[in-house]
């Protein structure tokens, strides 16, 4: 479990703020892995060993592991297990519900003794409101990341829509903010939507941004950092694609790593640039 203090020491430690996405597809993982008999955590095994000095954070999205069923789970639950200490793990689930629902999602990702699965941190919807919330910041120390601004397309049919008190993604931040504090809670805000982080800042001064869509989406880490990254670093930028399909050959970790190793750089780059380290 790492709490803020603990994250920002990471940072400034490995010079990066990168999290590797874990959207491990068995139709793009190497052909030779299929020999093994837990393919999809094979391949996790050897991208983590291959980038854990370059990364504070792993990120893997359930949806890959769910679709396998019971043998997808197991591959979560082992790679869930052999995530380093020293870096962030979260889960990309994407959950929310009635209260006494979500306290179900909540168990089953942060719970180790309910599901085998003990993440550092979970990706919430806030649509449905306060109590689909609550229960996961229940669990003391574990971080909720609710998404504000998507990097999605679809964005713009409710995250824009005006409220009267500024687009709706705003008053997401806002009343979010009144559940917890900035060492609870993170926002997720898409690197496609870089224009709009000062104005995020201006509601989340504090808090970490988780922020996907550089590397395949085609987000700017330059613009995300030029506006939105704080005295603290107050980012964790994710990239999933083109990080662990950098190749699909024998060298595929060696490739995963490359790739990394050129972010983290152009990462410390821009933590030199402003003064974090
Ligand atoms: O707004 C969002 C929220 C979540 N995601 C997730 O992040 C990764 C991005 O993968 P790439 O391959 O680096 O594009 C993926 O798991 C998404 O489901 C997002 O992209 N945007």
């Amino acid at each position: 479990m790492l709490s803020r203090q603990q994250l920002i020491q990471q940072i400034k430690q490995k010079k990066s703020f990168l999290c590797v996405g874990l959207d491990t597809d068995i139709e793009k993982i190497p052909v030779f892995l299929k020999e093994y008999p837990d393919p999809l955590f094979e391949f996790n095994k050897r991208i983590i060993d291959a980038t854990r000095d370059l990364c504070i954070a792993y990120k893997p999205n359930a949806a890959f592991y769910e679709r396998h069923g019971v043998t997808g789970l197991q591959s979560l639950i082992k790679t869930s297990e052999y995530l380093p200490k020293d870096c962030l793990s979260i889960i990309d689930a994407k959950r929310g519900d009635i209260g006494n629902t979500s306290g179900m999602y909540a168990k089953t990702f942060f719970d180790k003794e309910a599901a085998g699965m003990d993440f550092d941190a979970i990706t919430v919807a806030p649509y449905m409101g306060n109590d689909s919330v609550i229960p996961f910041l229940a669990f003391e120390g574990k971080w909720v990341i609710i998404l504000a601004l998507t990097s999605s397309v679809g964005s713009k049919d409710f995250q824009y829509l005006e409220t009267g008190n500024g687009p709706l993604y705003e008053t997401v931040i806002q009343k979010a903010n009144t559940w917890a504090g900035a060492d609870r809670i993170m926002y997720v805000v898409g690197a496609t939507k870089s224009t709009e982080f000062t104005n995020i800042r201006k509601y989340a001064p504090d808090n970490f941004l988780l922020v996907p869509g550089i590397g395949a989406q085609g987000g700017s880490l330059k613009d995300v950092c030029q506006y939105g990254m704080t005295k603290e670093c107050g980012l964790i930028v994710n990239s999933s694609r083109a990080i662990i399909y950098a190749s699909n050959g024998e060298d595929f970790a060696e490739a995963a790593r490359a790739e990394a190793l050129k972010v983290q750089q152009q990462m410390q780059a821009e933590l030199e640039k402003a003064g974090v380290i």
